[in-house]
């Protein structure tokens, strides 16, 4: 059954025949880019190296478990890089202060800057842009909070890269990676195999706070030896993982150096910028056929529409003919915008805002997919996925109800077959029709959504092709998609 495509099956039948598109899906290999969105890409990438001072783009989350340092961190980096005046600084330690919140201050700054920004957002996830000497990166600051998980899983499902803050004080790192009983423990273990599990390879892992216990080198070690085996299970290689300490609020170890002396007597590694600066900005699948999943919905500046959302793959621009998943929407492309700035074109790999013309609002919503409207996205409301069974006290069984994660796509639905557990490293059945399945376990489920998705096959096209399921306020397995069931 595993790797079984039924592409072209279709099933009429209620509420499932207003969501289906029309169209017959010509196979993603016979993509051909349009001509003269071709010859623009050609030309964009020519100019990028000179307009960008030879900079890529990077998409960054910040990840950890809630009261980590995330906001701190960034926050404080954001005005060490210049991006945040001293007045401004002044003003978020005033009001800190005045709300009996001194110690918030810096984590302010970014907090302030996501609500000027507000625009009706359904993604509660913080975006900033800054700049390193290597990298224009698009910042995306993940609430740590286990309530908002699924904010985390739209935000890091968009990134290239991630930066693991993890609070070293004596008790907050358990805290936060403490296996809770095993139900998922804290969001330093579900973030991280969150954050593999929908693709992303590079990773820093700052260890924060180290400051409160006299920036001991011991604890630092400590940490990272508790820390890197449960990484590597979770699949990340230890040569695409950094460690470095960092202290927030003091700015230590953030852009240079450290100047503070019991932490630069033994640090040696990066500053937080050089490790962002490690990082490999993701290459731009302009080869493959548009998919723009809708990462937020709002009224565009200029009226009509707007979505904004990553480009997976392919381009548009004004002008360009999409279709909008599911439900087969067509739509004409009236502006473009990317980072505050009209722009001609968005490519693979750009994160833009996107006036549509022609289309109903209702079928604009996060989840959504504009696409090329000869290469449609699937939607499926029945898969197969092959899942890797996380920490949880209960086994699975059948008739499980889950919250399924795709992209920024999140519906409920069921786990309505169990079809087999396989050998993790061979990928051989060792048990067909299982009765149940328990952590740690790879196995092959089918998943049955209540409304039908845009979803796609990992082979085809992975940024699609992730899924997460989650039960009570926990991810219980993470995968990848292998087969379309009742898809169209
Ligand atoms: N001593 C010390 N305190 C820190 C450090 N980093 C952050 N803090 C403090 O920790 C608290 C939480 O910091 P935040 O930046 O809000 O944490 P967060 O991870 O963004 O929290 P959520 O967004 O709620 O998940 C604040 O009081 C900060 O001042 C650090 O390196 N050392």
């Amino acid at each position: 059954m595993q790797g079984q495509v039924l592409r072209h099956k279709r099933k009429w039948r209620g509420e499932w025949q207003r969501f289906s598109c029309r169209r017959r899906r010509r196979p993603l290999s016979e993509y051909r880019p349009d001509s003269d969105l071709a010859r623009a890409c050609d030309e964009a990438s020519a100019r990028e190296g000179v307009e960008a001072n030879g900079k890529s783009r990077l998409h960054l989350v910040v990840l950890g478990h809630v009261d980590a340092g995330k906001s701190t961190l960034m926050g404080r980096l954001l005005h060490e890089l210049g991006h945040i005046s001293q007045k401004t600084v002044h003003k978020a330690q005033r009001d800190a202060t005045a709300a009996g919140k001194g110690s918030f201050a810096w984590a302010w700054l970014l907090d302030e800057r996501a609500e000027e920004r507000s625009r009706g957002v359904t993604v509660d996830v913080a975006s900033t842009f800054f700049e390193t000497p290597k990298h224009l990166v698009r910042l995306l600051d993940a609430p740590g909070h286990r309530d908002f998980v699924p904010n985390m899983i739209a935000g890091a499902a968009q990134a290239d890269a991630a930066l693991l803050l993890v609070d070293g004080s004596v008790g907050g790192f358990e805290a936060g990676f403490d296996a809770g009983g095993g139900m998922g423990g804290g969001q330093t273990r579900e973030h991280a195999q969150l954050a593999r599990s929908l693709g992303i390879e590079q990773l820093a892992v700052v260890i924060s706070k180290l400051d409160t216990c006299a920036f001991s080198q011991e604890r630092f070690e400590q940490v990272k030896g508790a820390l890197l085996p449960f990484l590597r299970t979770s699949g990340f290689r230890e040569s695409q993982v950094q460690w470095l300490p960092a202290v927030g609020p003091s700015g230590q170890n953030l852009t240079d150096h450290p100047t503070e002396p019991a932490l630069s007597s033994w640090w040696r590694g990066p500053s937080v910028v050089a490790a962002i600066d490690a990082f490999r900005p993701a290459a731009r699948a302009l080869e493959r056929s548009l998919r723009m999943p809708i990462a937020d919905v709002f009224k565009g500046l200029r009226g009509g529409l707007a979505v904004g959302g990553k480009l997976e793959g392919g381009a548009l621009k004004v002008g360009t003919r999409v279709l909008v998943q599911p439900g087969g929407h067509q739509a004409m492309v009236r502006s473009v915008e990317m980072d505050g700035q009209a722009a001609a074109l968005a490519r693979a790999g750009d994160t833009a805002d996107v006036v549509l013309a022609g289309v109903d609002a209702t079928a604009l919503a996060v989840g959504a997919v504009v696409c090329h409207p000869d290469w449609p996205v699937p939607v499926a409301g029945r898969l197969e996925a092959r899942i890797v069974v996380l920490d949880l006290p209960l086994p699975i069984l059948k008739g499980r109800q889950v919250s399924v994660h795709v992209h920024t796509a999140q519906e409920s639905g069921q786990i309505s077959r169990l079809v087999s557990v396989l050998n993790p490293k061979t990928g051989e059945v060792t048990k067909a029709r299982p009765r149940a399945l328990t952590k740690g376990q790879t196995a092959v489920v089918e998943i049955s959504v209540a409304r039908p998705m845009c979803v796609e096959l990992y082979t085809d096209y992975r940024a699609l092709g992730r899924i997460a399921l989650r039960d009570g306020g926990h991810t219980i397995a993470v995968g990848i998609i292998v087969s379309l069931l009742d898809s169209d």
